[in-house]
């Protein structure tokens, strides 16, 4: 539905030019919710505005819907009448709303669709139904300042819905709200891509955003895709920087001289006795330093930190067997507890996990055959909440 090819963005100010996107390559398919992220400064924002061409690329391409929207004149606020077409079938969500405060909820829906040339009537229809669409049919006479961030948004959604989009890009739409109310207008959008065939391209600083709503995602750095998948193949990719900031799991070796492994279970993995079994075949201690169970684009992954003895050389053909069996195994390089510390859980990096539960290195399987691993996840599970 949207494809990027080798798109670049060169800012050229006086004394210097600044390349904000650097080659990008993205497809986002059709009926998809496509989340962005990446530190600020990365080029999401660049990366967006260029897909619609409120910025003009320096060079590559951008296709919509089929449309090749660089092939066509103008840019930013002169485009062609082509191009302005072409962006009417693009609805975009901005983080500060960008409503009119002179005008009432209804009056801002219907601008849009003035420019569309709709009459009076039909614009009054069109926009009251958008309005019940988006929950405030009974906020239609009032005005942005009377409306809380979360209604704003939802006018913000309801005007970007007007020109009937394919595609609505977001940018930030919710860093601006509580999350509460980034939840509701979250399952909103999520809502309106389910009824609508809506695909969503959307950027965020958020991972909670990309778990909770996106299909798929792209991480950005300095310009570039550096990564990019289905929340599922990103998942079982090893490796991957953006499974890891999706689903983080502390836990600190106990000591130096062990190796320690993050594994995820997903699909079918989840239910499997994997940890035991490889502590009976290898007759190897494993401790678990951390576990966690979570929602990922729906479905239900299980992550676990565990700690084996010896170097990772004395460890490859357990790694090995743990991979075949279908896990994504990643090998942390993580520094040993600092001695003094009587328990290992108060030097638990635990950065963003909220639903990270870590034992202590002395918590583990040690001297004992370890319990199956969908036990061991229902359990973090169980202590997470
Ligand atoms: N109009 C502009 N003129 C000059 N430089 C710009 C312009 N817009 C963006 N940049 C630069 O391009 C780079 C990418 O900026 P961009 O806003 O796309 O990143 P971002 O990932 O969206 O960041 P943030 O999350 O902070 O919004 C930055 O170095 C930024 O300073």
């Amino acid at each position: 539905m949207i494809t990027t090819t080798d798109l670049t963005k060169v800012y050229r100010t006086r004394d210097r030019e600044i390349t904000a996107l650097d080659g990008v390559n993205l497809h986002v398919r059709e009926g998809e919710v496509f989340g962005v992220v990446g530190q600020s400064g990365a080029g999401k924002s660049s990366l967006i505005r260029c897909v619609n061409l409120l910025e003009r690329p320096t060079s590559g391409t951008v296709t919509v819907d089929g449309q090749d929207l660089t092939a066509l004149a103008g840019g930013g606020n002169r485009a062609s009448t082509d191009l302005r077409r072409a962006r009417s079938r693009i609805g975009m969500v901005f983080q500060h709303f960008n409503l009119l405060s002179s005008r009432t909820v209804q009056g801002n829906v219907e601008l849009p669709l003035e420019i569309l040339g709709l009459t009076g009537r039909e614009r009054s229809r069109k926009a009251l139904e958008l309005l019940d669409l988006v929950g405030l049919a009974d906020k239609a006479r009032s005005y942005p300042a009377q409306l809380s961030g979360g209604q704003k948004q939802r006018v913000g959604i309801a005007r970007a819905l007007a020109g009937e989009p394919k595609v609505l890009l977001s940018d930030e739409a919710t860093s601006a709200l509580d999350p509460e109310t980034t939840r509701s207008v979250l399952q909103l959008l999520r809502d309106l891509n389910r009824q609508l065939g809506l695909t969503v391209l959307l950027i965020t600083h958020e991972m909670d955003v990309v778990k909770a709503v996106c299909d798929s995602a792209a991480l950005m750095k300095e310009g570039r895709v550096v990564e990019s998948g289905t929340v599922a193949e990103l998942l079982s990719t090893q490796g991957s920087e953006l499974a890891r900031e999706l689903f983080p799991v502390g836990g600190r070796p106990s000591s130096e001289g062990r190796t320690v492994v993050d594994v995820t279970f997903h699909g079918e993995t989840t239910t499997e006795p994997v940890i035991s079994q490889l502590s009976r075949t290898y007759n190897v201690d494993i401790s678990i330093l951390g576990a966690a169970m979570d929602t990922v684009g729906g479905k239900q992954v299980g992550r676990m930190r565990i700690e084996l003895p010896g170097s990772f050389e004395d460890n490859v053909v357990p790694i090995g067997y743990l991979r075949e069996q279908g896990l994504t195994v990643d090998v942390a390089d993580v520094a040993a507890a600092p001695e003094d510390a009587t328990d290992a859980t108060e030097a638990v990096d635990t950065t963003g996990a909220e639903d990270t539960v870590d034992k202590g290195a002395d918590g583990g399987t040690d001297g004992e055959a370890a319990p199956a691993a969908g036990q061991q996840t229902a359990r973090a599970e169980e202590v997470a909440k």
